[in-house]
Formats: C-alpha cells, sequence, structure tokens
C-alpha cells in the first residue's frame, strides 16, 4: 500500500489494522518490520497521501477500493484442521464491510485464500448489504519478503482476476488503472477470478516444489559425494529449468509456503482428487526431512549425544533481510537440538530475544493468530535458550555452530577467532551453504554443508534416526 501510494500521488492511501500496537509503530520512526527500502517510502509518503489509523470502519466507509490483507493462517481446529485456511479474519473483514458501507465499492482479495473464496465472500456481503454492489476481485501479492520493496516496484506480473461479466470488467479496469501508473501494460495480466485465486496458491506451490526437489538431491549428493551447487548450476543452466531458486538449504520457511501447499492439499481432497493431494503433500514431507535429517546430523557427528553441550545457532530468521521469524527452519532445528538436551546460544542481527522465546513455547500455527491468542508463558526449556547481540558470543566455548539464515555478515566472521574461542573438536554445520569448507577445515573445524562432499569424520558417523 505505500508503493502505491508512492507510485500514484493522487490516490489517498489509508491502511487501517484493529491492531493498536502495529498502527502505532506505523506512524512512529520504528516500522514494526524490517524490509530494506520500506523506511523510505513510507517516509516519503506517510501525513500526505498515505495514513495509518485504526479507524477500520470510519475508512472503509469512505473508500471506493478496499483492499483486504488479513491473515489467513492454517487452521488449528475442527474441519480441515491442520491444512485448511482459517478463513474466521476474512469473514469478519467482509461482515464489517457489508455492515459500514452506503455506497458502492470494488473488495480485493491482497490475502492468499483458498480458490473459490470469492464466492463466499460475494453470498456474505450480498446477503448482509441492502442495496449496495459490491465487485469482488481477486489480486495475489506475489512480493518475497526482504525484497519486497524492488519486487513491488518491478514486479514480474501484477495479476487481476474478476467476474466475466460487463460490471467485473469494469471494475478490473479501474484495478489495472492503479498499476499501469508504474507498470508496464503487457506486465497485468487479467483472468476469471478462480484462475487468480488458484493461480497464486500454485505459483508458491512450484516455488517451494523447486527447493524441496534440491533439498532431496542434496541428500543424495552427500552420499555419493557429487556437490549439490554443482548439480544445481549444472541443471539450472537448462533455460527450460532456469538458475533461480536452486539453492539447497536446511529448509524453506516463511508465513506462507507451507500454509499455502496446506491449503492447496485440502482444496484437492475436497474436490476427489487424493492423488494430486498426495503429490504437493511430498513437498512438506521433503522440507520437514531436510530439518530433521540437519538435526540427525548435528548430533550423530558430535557422538551421538549434545546434551549440555553449547551449540550456537547463527541466524533465526527464515531468511536473510528480514526480520520475519515464522516458520522459520530455525525454530525445528532448536527445538530438535533442545529435545537432545542441548544448550542453545542464539545470534539474529533482527530478531529479539522475545519473539525467539516466544517462536520456541508457541504451538505450530498459532504463529499467524493475533498476540492475545497466543501463549504468553515462558518457555520450560528456557534455562537452555539464551540469545545474544553478537556472533562471536554466540560461538564462544561453544562445542558446535550451526549456520541457520544466510546473512552476509556469516560470510566475512573471523573463523579462526572463532575456533580459537570453542571447544574441541569445532563443528560447522552450514545449513545454508555460506562458509567456504575448505577454509575452515584448514583452519581445524569439522565442517557440514549442505549437500556438499562428506568430511571424513562424518562418513564415520552415520546420522541414523
Ligand atoms: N507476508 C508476505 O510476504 C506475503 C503475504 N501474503 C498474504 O497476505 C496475507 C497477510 O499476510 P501478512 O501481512 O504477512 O499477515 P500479518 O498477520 O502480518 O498481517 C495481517 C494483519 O491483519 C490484521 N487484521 C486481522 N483482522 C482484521 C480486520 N478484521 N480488520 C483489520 N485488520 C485486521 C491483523 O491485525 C494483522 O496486523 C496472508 O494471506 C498472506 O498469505 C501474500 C504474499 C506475501
Ligand atoms: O506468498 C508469499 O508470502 C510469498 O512467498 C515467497 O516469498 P518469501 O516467503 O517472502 O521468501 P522466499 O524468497 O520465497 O523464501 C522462502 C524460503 O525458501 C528458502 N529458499 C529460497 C530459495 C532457494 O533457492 N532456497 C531456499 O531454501 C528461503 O531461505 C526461505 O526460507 C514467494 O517467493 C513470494 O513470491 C510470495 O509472494
Amino acid at each position: 500500500m505505500a508503493v502505491i501510494a508512492l507510485k500514484c500521488p493522487s490516490i489517498e492511501v489509508v491502511v487501517v489494522d484493529i491492531s493498536k500496537s502495529r498502527i502505532a509503530a506505523w506512524n512512529s520512526d520504528k516500522l514494526p518490520i524490517y524490509e530494506p527500502g520500506l523506511d523510505d517510502v513510507v517516509k516519503k509518503c506517510r501525513g500526505k497521501n498515505l495514513f495509518f489509523s485504526t479507524e477500520v470502519e470510519k475508512h472503509v466507509y469512505e473508500a471506493d477500493i478496499v483492499f483486504v490483507s488479513v491473515n489467513t493462517p492454517t487452521k488449528t481446529r475442527g474441519l480441515g484442521a491442520g491444512k485448511a485456511a482459517d478463513l474466521t479474519y476474512w469473514e469478519n473483514a467482509a461482515r464489517m464491510i457489508a455492515d459500514v458501507s452506503k455506497s458502492d465499492k470494488i473488495v480485493v482479495e491482497k490475502s492468499t485464500v483458498p480458490v473459490k473464496t470469492a464466492e463466499a465472500i460475494e453470498k456474505i456481503m450480498t446477503h448482509n448489504a441492502k442495496s449496495i454492489k459490491f465487485q469482488i476481485l481477486s489480486n495475489p501479492e506475489f512480493l518475497a519478503e526482504g525484497t519486497a520493496i524492488q519486487d513491488l516496484f518491478n514486479p514480474d506480473r501484477v495479476l487481476i482476476g474478476g467476474r466475466e461479466t460487463p460490471e467485473g470488467e469494469k471494475a478490473i479496469q479501474t484495478l489495472k488503472s492503479v498499476y499501469s501508473q508504474w507498470i508496464p501494460e503487457g506486465k497485468i495480466l487479467t483472468t476469471n477470478l478462480w484462475s487468480a485465486e488458484l493461480s497464486k496458491l500454485a505459483a508458491n506451490a512450484f516455488l517451494a516444489q523447486r527447493i524441496s526437489s534440491v533439498n532431496a538431491l542434496s541428500a543424495l549428493c552427500e552420499g555419493t559425494g557429487a556437490n549439490v551447487n554443482q548439480v544445481s548450476y549444472a541443471v539450472g543452466t537448462d533455460t527450460r529449468i532456469g538458475p533461480k531458486f536452486l539453492n539447497a538449504s536446511v529448509g524453506f520457511g516463511g508465513s506462507c509456503f507451507q500454509k499455502d501447499i496446506l491449503n492447496l492439499v485440502y482444496i484437492c481432497e475436497c474436490n476427489g482428487l487424493p492423488e494430486v493431494a498426495e503429490y504437493w503433500k511430498q513437498v512438506i514431507k521433503i522440507n520437514d526431512y531436510q530439518k530433521s535429517r540437519f538435526v540427525n546430523r548435528v548430533v550423530a557427528s558430535m557422538f551421538n549425544t549434545v546434551a549440555n553441550k553449547k551449540i550456537a545457532i547463527l541466524g533465526f530468521a527464515f531468511k536473510k533481510d528480514t526480520g520475519d521469524t515464522r516458520e522459520t527452519p530455525a525454530i525445528d532445528v532448536c527445538k530438535g537440538l533442545l529435545g537432545d538436551k542441548a544448550r542453545v546460544s542464539i545470534f539474529d542481527p533482527q530478531v529479539t530475544e522475545d519473539q525467539i522465546q516466544r517462536d520456541l513455547w508457541m504451538n505450530k500455527f498459532d504463529w499467524d493468530h493475533p498476540i492475545h491468542l497466543q501463549p504468553t508463558s515462558t518457555p520450560s526449556n528456557e534455562k537452555n535458550v539464551s540469545v545474544v547481540w553478537d556472533a562471536y558470543e554466540a560461538t564462544k566455548d561453544a562445542d558446535g555452530v550451526c549456520i541457520l539464515t544466510e546473512w552476509d555478515e556469516f560470510k566475512k566472521l573471523d573463523y579462526q577467532k572463532i575456533y580459537d574461542n570453542m571447544r574441541k573438536p569445532a563443528f560447522v554445520f552450514d545449513g545454508r551453504n555460506v562458509v567456504d569448507c575448505d577454509k575452515l577445515r584448514e583452519i581445524g573445524f569439522i565442517v557440514y554443508s549442505i549437500g556438499k562432499p562428506l568430511d571424513p569424520w562424518l562418513k564415520d558417523m552415520p546420522a541414523v534416526a
């Protein structure tokens, strides 16, 4: 919304949220999320044509176009629990829009939603809104965190789906005229509603599938002496496959891949397509396998026990250049190590101690609900978790180092100094392939790097669950 305000000075954008603390932060000097370039954009527009407010109903009443970007978490209870999208927040928003509206409006699905959600939303709105006409559009968002501003300035495409009626077509053109103020016509795709809704789930499923494919191969690389970087480069030079998004890792994280694939799986099951559901489920299974495989490697190479050993965790965010920890693989890796009684010392340049403690305590999927619905008590194994503000502090007297986020600064650390201050034998487990293995081995480390030829030490220590 901030980028729309920047690129379209004639449009007034008001971002409304029921969370008072978030809106207060959006109005302050410290924005509630870390995203490179966002501060600049907000500062340029805030108070001119970009406003942040908790007066949700007032601004919805005044608006011509309402973008709904509320959370769409995975259901934790009842029908479809663990898979289906929980549309409670969406339904509440739709009912509120219907209640307060006194003029026709375009309602845009910006959240990622199950295919056919627009139909449900239409029903809610038409049953509740007297004689007012609503046009529902699907306009899914494809930005990635860490590169959000660049992605929004120069997207691969913008997708707008609407009803194939004259009114639907008119609404599509209205929204198109907003984006066409900075995006070339050819990049603005228009489709029917269901294609737009499904394309978003499909795009995330394809992206995640690429990572699970390369991660599955990384396990085979380790067993055969192949190097996953060389394999993915060789594969990616085929122009039909392409070089991007083929980096092996400890597993993908983030608030959307898992949630959206589970959602897709559930929709397939509801449509009587168990084989298709099973196909996509495998992407998640390989991701879970990759995380537990990593933990097993750590424990197995340290004589099959990490009890009371200090393990430094470098990086907790789900990728670099963000402070977001939703579904970060670091949560599962830390829980795995804590389960084996390790002491973990965590450093991430953008994640607070409070966030890390909450993440390690929370149940799966709880993170995607408002803060007042999340657990508040402290974790029982808190004494085994310390959060520090420096990589050297985290690694001091440690037995092993796990690199779980690919922050650039981890490439430039003084590994000789780290080695000198660790207990021996000193291990590095690189879950993001950021370190120079040969250099670290020269220093004296025993190094494990995802999908790379195994250190002789690790070959003799098979990681059997
Ligand atoms: N985070 C990302 O990079 C991307 C997210 N998406 C999708 O966008 C949607 C939102 O994602 P996030 O922004 O990450 O979630 P979020 O949880 O950070 O933000 C959702 C916000 O909606 C507010 N909210 C809930 N009900 C409301 C209501 N009735 N009225 C006003 N505000 C309400 C919440 O207080 C919260 O601040 C999800 O469907 C997600 O899949 C899509 C593409 C990228
Ligand atoms: O729907 C969404 O929320 C967004 O989800 C992803 O964006 P995001 O999760 O922010 O970040 P990605 O760059 O996709 O990374 C996701 C995870 O995959 C991992 N990853 C990515 C690429 C790769 O080659 N290997 C790999 O392990 C990252 O480290 C990260 O943990 C998609 O890339 C966006 O297009 C989409 O809009």
